[in-house]
């Protein structure tokens, strides 16, 4: 696959991880939110049963406390927290009530219950029908049995109901009866059946309560699981842009890097291997194949810069260099060299004749002729100055059996030196250092056009 669809592919990966991530924080945070939200239901549905709970006993309290002491303020506490309640009266100042009376030193710091119009509370909090028609019923008997308990607090006190409901019938007061009004089965009973159902609200909520909070706590751990999920997928994910990066990118770029190195040293192997079909496999391919134009063209300059264009003989530069490496030979395996210059016989005049592309033509078969003689590691120098109609040449042959410092040096030298003699000896000569005889080598050039 190639590099950009792979950086596509992970990008997009990479963005929907993010994405997945994002959901999971936000379902993450929401879960968090729903617990709190849930455990802060709880409290003020529980406080407020709870209250309802504690001002029914409160209210008992005040009536059995207000019938065997028959201090008025007890009463009044009574009506005071059924007026707050029933939200008829906002709010009270207990304390200062109490403080005016004799009960403030017994430490009691008021009614356990503060409770304000129940029945508003009731629609607002986040109760079910079933646990709201529980706590209405309770709230209802609990009225209900408030008036026996006025009925006994105003017998202790001689006041009774006359036929308009009103405590306005005054006589003896009765005790005895206020005290059975509030202690006698019936009110026990109905004492229960406010309790019941309060506390038939207290099971429900709870399991209601504990529901919620499972259902909010598998959230959580939902969305922490999925967390850790696209963060270990985050991880993967960022391995593999790693990797991607160092196998398919940086290191193709080192590769290269060293290959051009190699090159430019003129070392070693330059070629790089492809291991992918993407794009640094094809530039790798490209980088190879335009090595192998270099060297191919390096190959052909060397050929050209080291070669006789016209004879395609080695020119003077190559010529001393396999020279000197003859000498070097010779020295090291004491054999004797021989060097032989060799000169066309008035070239000039040949030239003059037949005109100069004559002459090339003349050199060039000079040269095949010289090709088709030479063994494995004779040498040939083409030497540009001679011409005759009928080709003779003239050769100096110089031969040196030890070696001696300068070598290639001398050999040229007396190899010109005894050529040189070959001309003075009329040309068409074979000069060693020893004697010159007639060469008898003529070359019959190719008609020129
Ligand atoms: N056609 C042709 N002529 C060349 C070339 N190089 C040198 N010459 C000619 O070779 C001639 C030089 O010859 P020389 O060696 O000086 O004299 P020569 O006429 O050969 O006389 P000897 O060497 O004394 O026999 C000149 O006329 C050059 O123009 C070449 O590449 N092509």
């Amino acid at each position: 696959m190639s590099i950009q669809r792979l950086l596509i592919s992970l990008s997009a990966l990479a963005s929907v991880l993010l994405a997945l991530a994002l959901i999971g924080v936000f379902g993450l945070l929401d879960a968090y939110d729903k617990l709190d939200q849930q455990r802060r239901d709880y409290q003020r549905a529980h406080a407020l049963t709870h209250q309802l709970q504690e001002s029914s006993d409160d209210l008992t309290r005040y009536a059995r406390t207000a019938v065997i002491t028959l201090k008025p303020v007890y009463h009044r506490l009574f009506n005071d927290l059924l007026a707050l309640r029933s939200g008829t009266t906002p709010s009270l100042n207990w304390q200062q009530d109490l403080q005016q009376d004799w009960l403030s030193s017994t430490h009691w710091d008021g009614p356990h219950s503060s409770i304000a119009d129940f029945e508003q509370q009731l629609h607002e909090l986040p109760f079910t029908e079933q646990e709201r028609t529980l706590l209405a019923l309770a709230e209802r008997r609990s009225i209900a049995l408030t008036e026996r308990e006025q009925l006994a607090i105003h017998a202790a006190h001689g006041r009774f109901l006359d036929s308009y409901g009103k405590f306005t019938r005054e006589g003896p007061a009765e005790p005895r009866m206020a005290t059975k009004l509030l202690y006698d089965k019936t009110y026990l009973d109905a004492k229960r059946g406010i309790m019941q159902p309060i506390e038939q609200a207290f099971a429900l909520l709870e399991a209601r309560q504990v529901k919620a909070l499972q259902r909010a706590e598998d959230q959580r751990l939902l969305f922490s699981v999925w967390l850790i999920v696209v963060l270990l997928a985050g991880v993967a994910t960022a391995t593999a842009f790693h990797l991607l990066i160092s196998r398919r990118i940086v290191r193709p770029l080192l590769g290269m890097v060293a290959r051009t190195e190699q090159f430019t040293l003129g070392q070693g192997n330059n070629r790089l291997t492809v291991r992918y079909d993407d794009e640094f496999g094809a530039l790798a391919k490209a980088f190879n194949t335009l090595m192998q134009r270099v060297e191919n063209n390096l190959s052909l300059l060397e050929v050209s810069a080291n070669t006789d264009p016209l004879t395609g003989l080695d020119n003077r530069r190559q010529f001393e260099h396999d020279l000197l490496s003859e000498c070097l030979r010779m020295q090291r395996s004491q054999q004797p060299i021989s060097l032989i210059m060799v000169d066309v016989d008035n070239f000039k005049a040949y030239n003059d004749r037949y005109g100069h592309p004559a002459g090339d033509v003349c050199l060039q078969q000079l040269a095949q002729a010289h090709n088709l003689l030479q063994r494995v590691r004779d040498l040939a120098l083409p030497h540009r100055d001679n011409v005759v109609p009928i080709v003779t040449i003239s050769l100096g042959v110089c031969s040196l059996s030890t070696w001696q410092v300068d070598m290639p040096h001398v050999l040229l030298q007396r190899a010109d030196e005894l050529l040189y003699q070959a001309k003075h000896a009329g040309r068409n000569q074979i000069c060693t250092s020893d004697q010159c005889h007639p060469a008898n080598m003529t070359l019959m050039p190719k008609a020129p056009n």
